[in-house]
């Protein structure tokens, strides 16, 4: 168990926040604010503790430029509204310079300051020790709450642990907390949900997962890999050429280890890939030449949810059609349902699946809703991230 906030003195020191406020943003506003939200009660109790909160993350990937287009001052001024205080933000180039040396030793107790965005140094992915110094010169104590960013080894998300005492806070915790005993501890019937696009991308979660679960169920775009594996004729639906070996291994894994694994037994099938695109539905086995599956059928939705609602624990990980197209969301609609009504644990592995219940208004329905995509799920691979591993023991 690592240690939090609460396990360290903080009244009157100065502490850095590594928080991840990667927020997806139009023409320069911010369309979605969960991940700033989500920081919100390690910050307010560091406030409230009477700390001196210096506040630090990346935006995008500005790749060691000061590229204004990924300049933090949009979130800065979210979290004073957030906060209802004013945050210091100093916008430069070099992200700590003499002025805001000067800000974070004057900072009384109770005030916030923003970094301007950490990737605007090219030493931050590189874990460079300077610049790991150089932010742990401004504070006393470091804090990582940036979940989305913790599989990253960079100088503000673990080279800083190197020069202070570094504890994580609520968000972490919270995240490893259901995320882990989920997956470690989890309360059987045990059912993970896997979709997406690709298999590649998720393969090492499927091998992980397949040990722990008593079902498997694939959906969406990687499903047609493993109808591929099987020998299927699967049109022109997305296929992940390298992988058919391995979706062939998978299937043969779970057989051998007494997983049950459920694959669709119908999809809805399009021409295009396109929402008004002409579209009918089909049994698996009966994909027609010169069509696409982009969602799942009523006969599989059926078999999915009937699945889904007598699990205690489910953890689900992309989208079982392409939820974007309103005429291809129905089966993702129906999974995210059949989640919101099963009485147990329901995780949600972050990226395109928290989208999709964001978009279902079924978000508040979920036991948990991780604020990571690619963190998620090298969590779920059982991966160790090297932002949570740098942080004390309790
Ligand atoms: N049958 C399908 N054909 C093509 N694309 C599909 C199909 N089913 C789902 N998709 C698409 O897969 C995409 C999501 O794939 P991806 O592998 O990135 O999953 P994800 O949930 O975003 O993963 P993460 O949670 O790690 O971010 C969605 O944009 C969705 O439209
Ligand atoms: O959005 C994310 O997954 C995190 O903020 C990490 O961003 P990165 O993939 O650019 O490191």
């Amino acid at each position: 168990m690592k240690k939090t906030v609460r396990d360290i003195e903080v009244s009157g020191r100065t502490v850095i926040v590594r928080c991840d406020f990667n927020v997806p943003m139009q023409d320069g506003a911010i369309t979605d604010d969960i991940r700033i939200t989500s920081a919100m009660p390690t910050i307010k109790y560091l406030i409230e503790k009477g700390a001196k909160v210096i506040l630090m993350s990346h935006l995008g990937r500005p790749e060691g430029t000061a590229d204004m287009k990924y300049t933090l001052n949009p979130v800065a001024e979210r979290l004073g509204q957030l906060l209802n205080k004013d945050i210091c933000f100093i916008s430069t180039p070099e992200v700590v310079n003499e002025e805001v040396k000067e800000k974070a030793g004057s900072l009384k107790a109770g005030e916030v300051m923003l970094l301007e965005n950490v990737r605007f140094r090219k030493e931050e992915t590189k874990n460079g020790t300077e610049f790991s110094k150089e932010l742990a010169g401004l504070a006393d104590i470091f804090v990582n709450d940036a979940f989305g960013t913790a599989h990253r080894a960079h100088s503000s998300t673990a080279g800083i642990a190197d020069y202070l005492p570094a504890v994580s806070g609520f968000l972490i915790e919270k995240e490893v907390q259901f995320l882990g005993n989920a997956v470690e501890n989890p309360e059987r019937p045990f059912v993970a949900i896997m979709g997406g696009a690709k298999v590649g991308d998720k393969i090492l979660v499927i091998e992980n997962l397949l040990k722990k679960v008593d079902t498997l169920i694939i959906g969406g775009g990687m499903a047609y890999t493993f109808f591929k594996a099987k020998g299927y004729e699967i049109g022109t639906s997305i296929l992940d050429a390298e992988n058919v070996g391995l979706a062939a291994e998978l299937l043969k894994k779970a057989d051998s280890m007494g997983v049950k694994l459920l694959l669709p037994v119908d999809i809805k099938v399009a021409k295009e890939f396109a929402n008004d695109s002409v579209a009918a539905y089909c049994d698996m086995d009966q994909i027609p030449a010169g069509m696409m599956g982009l969602d799942i059928g009523p006969k599989t939705q059926k078999l999915f949810a009937e699945e889904v609602r007598s699990a205690k624990t489910v953890v689900w990980n992309g989208p079982v059609g392409v939820f974007e197209m309103p005429n291809f969301a129905e089966g993702t609609i129906a999974v995210a349902r059949a989640l919101s009504e099963c009485g147990g644990i329901t995780v949600i592995g972050g990226g395109d699946s928290a989208a999709a219940v964001e978009q279902f208004g079924l978000a508040d329905k979920m036991t948990h809703i991780s604020t990571g995509g690619g963190a998620s799920l090298e969590f779920l691979e059982g991966k160790i991230l090297p932002g949570i591993a740098c942080l004390q023991e309790k």
